[in-house]
């Protein structure tokens, strides 16, 4: 049962719009969400997911702003993250609203290379972003608590997105380290939350004023923080998960009283059909659980006209980058290795070794090196061997493969990978040695071939205790 603190209701009343009532507000809250996904095209094509789905009993409705997301009926949800599918990163369960501030950031003609993610744990849109940058140019990702940091970087490997760079600051140090540095940033700021009630019941139970003026003093700064990092003629995507206006419009007049020469409002009105009924006079999208029958959300966009003056001294570059590129004898031993197993190394992505390890580096990371520092850059691809190489299973989730080279698991067989057992094997003998085992022609993950099965080489970090079948 919803928990709705009576100070909550006190103050939003204040906030909604004319033209929406406060009672099918109360009524929405109280009602379960849809569940929804995003299909991960970095893996599969929406219309190929929606064809192995299908005869399965899935029913897809699409979400009118995101041309790969969809409301899913006709199946447990409960299932959903334990599904082979999910576990293989063919999709992210994610909810409809969360879907649009990346929407909003690529609603334009342009092609960005470098994105700035300011707080971007757990990732739902970081991925939807490296989606959509289809894994090219270079993707920061940032995140300030450490624990969600791992979470990050879980969801970026199974995604298979190889064009991040994880960050772990606070996100009010991009401004002085990065300053001009992104064509596009998305800051999907921390925040009060309020719209989340249809997803956590108690999401309001202790709703007090003061936190609301706390955590906008801290969106400000982020926002500031947001906006330096931007290059001139950038974009800046603002988006929360919460409803009051002191997190959401009055953020972005501070930013546009701060900035006023440089700040321009892009009004959002047209994003998709329908989307005026969520438009405020600024052109930001107020999107109540009601209009939609999903999350609350605010989202806005904001184009950098000029350029403006920098707040803080250039910091001192960062020393003793221990990366070195790959030299061509390098490279075509690690492509080699690759082809053998029906594995491509992207030709605008950098080979960087650091000791024996391979990393594939994202491209454009050259002219960031000394910038600041980087938790984790692009994908560790393998490490040196007595014989070659020992092949890393992020790889194999993020590499362009093959589909004939994949040897083909039953929907049996690749529920028992997933639980770190060996797999009987009597199919067509593959080759001797490691392989990619898949499922639908995509890959889960490397195996060795030995007479009769296939002996699981799944990470043990990775290994699930219940994997279900959709
Ligand atoms: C709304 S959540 C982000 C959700 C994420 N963008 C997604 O789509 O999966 C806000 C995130 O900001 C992080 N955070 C909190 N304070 C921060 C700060 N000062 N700088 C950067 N990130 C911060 C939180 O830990 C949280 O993960």
């Amino acid at each position: 049962m919803v928990q709705l603190n009576p100070d909550f209701i006190n103050s939003i009343q204040q906030d909604i719009p004319a033209h929406l009532s406060i009672d099918d507000f109360i009524e929405y809250c109280g009602k379960p969400l849809r569940p929804s996904i995003r299909v991960n095209t970095l893996s599969i094509s929406s219309a190929d997911f929606k064809a192995l789905m299908e005869p399965r009993g899935w029913e897809f409705e699409p979400i009118p702003w995101c041309k790969d997301g969809f409301w899913l009926t006709g199946h447990n949800p409960e299932e959903l993250g334990n599904c082979v599918e999910h576990i293989q990163g063919l999709f992210y369960i994610q909810e409809a609203s969360s879907m649009l501030p990346p929407t909003a950031l690529f609603d334009t003609e342009s092609q960005y290379d470098r994105v700035l993610d300011t707080a971007s744990a757990p990732g739902s849109k970081t991925t939807q972003i490296a989606a959509l940058m289809e894994n090219r140019g270079l993707l920061v990702a940032n995140e300030y608590s450490s624990s969600r940091v791992k979470v990050l970087h879980a969801n970026i490997a199974r995604m298979g997105a190889s064009n991040t760079a994880i960050t772990h600051f606070d996100g009010r140090v991009f401004g002085e380290y990065q300053f001009e540095t992104f064509d596009a940033v998305l800051l999907d700021a921390p925040c009060s939350g309020e719209g989340t009630v249809r997803k956590d019941p108690d999401a309001l139970k202790y709703w007090r004023q003061e936190d609301i003026d706390d955590i906008a003093d801290t969106q400000r700064e982020l926002m500031l923080s947001a906006f330096q990092a931007l290059k001139p003629g950038g974009m800046l995507v603002y988006s929360t998960c919460t409803l009051n206006t002191r997190e959401n419009q009055q953020v972005c007049h501070f930013l546009k009283e701060t900035y006023p020469d440089a700040v321009e409002f892009i009004s959002l009105a047209n994003l998709f059909a329908d989307a005026d009924k969520a438009t405020t006079v600024e052109g930001f999208l107020h999107v109540w659980p009601q209009i939609f029958d999903s999350e609350g959300f605010f989202v806005a966009a904001i184009c950098k006209t000029q350029a403006v003056d920098r707040a803080l001294p250039r910091p001192k570059p960062q020393k003793n980058f221990p990366f070195t590129h790959a030299s061509r004898k390098q490279t075509e031993a690690m492509k080699s290795h690759l082809n053998n197993l029906g594995l491509t190394l992207p030709e605008t992505q950098s080979l960087m070794i650091r000791d024996a390890e391979y990393w594939l580096f994202p491209e454009g990371f050259d002219e960031l090196i000394g910038s600041m520092r980087f938790q984790r850059i692009g994908l560790k691809l393998a490490d040196e061997a007595k014989h070659g190489f020992k092949l890393r299973h992020e790889a194999v989730m993020a590499l362009p493969c093959q589909q004939a080279r994949v040897i083909e698991l039953d929907e049996q067989q690749a529920v028992e990978y997933l639980m770190g057992r060996d797999v009987a094997f009597d199919g067509d003998k593959p080759a001797k040695g490691e392989v990619i085992v898949g499922r639908h022609g995509i890959p889960l993950g490397l195996a060795k071939s030995l007479p009769g099965k296939l002996k699981n080489s799944l990470p043990r970090d990775l290994v699930r205790d219940k994997v279900s079948t959709a």
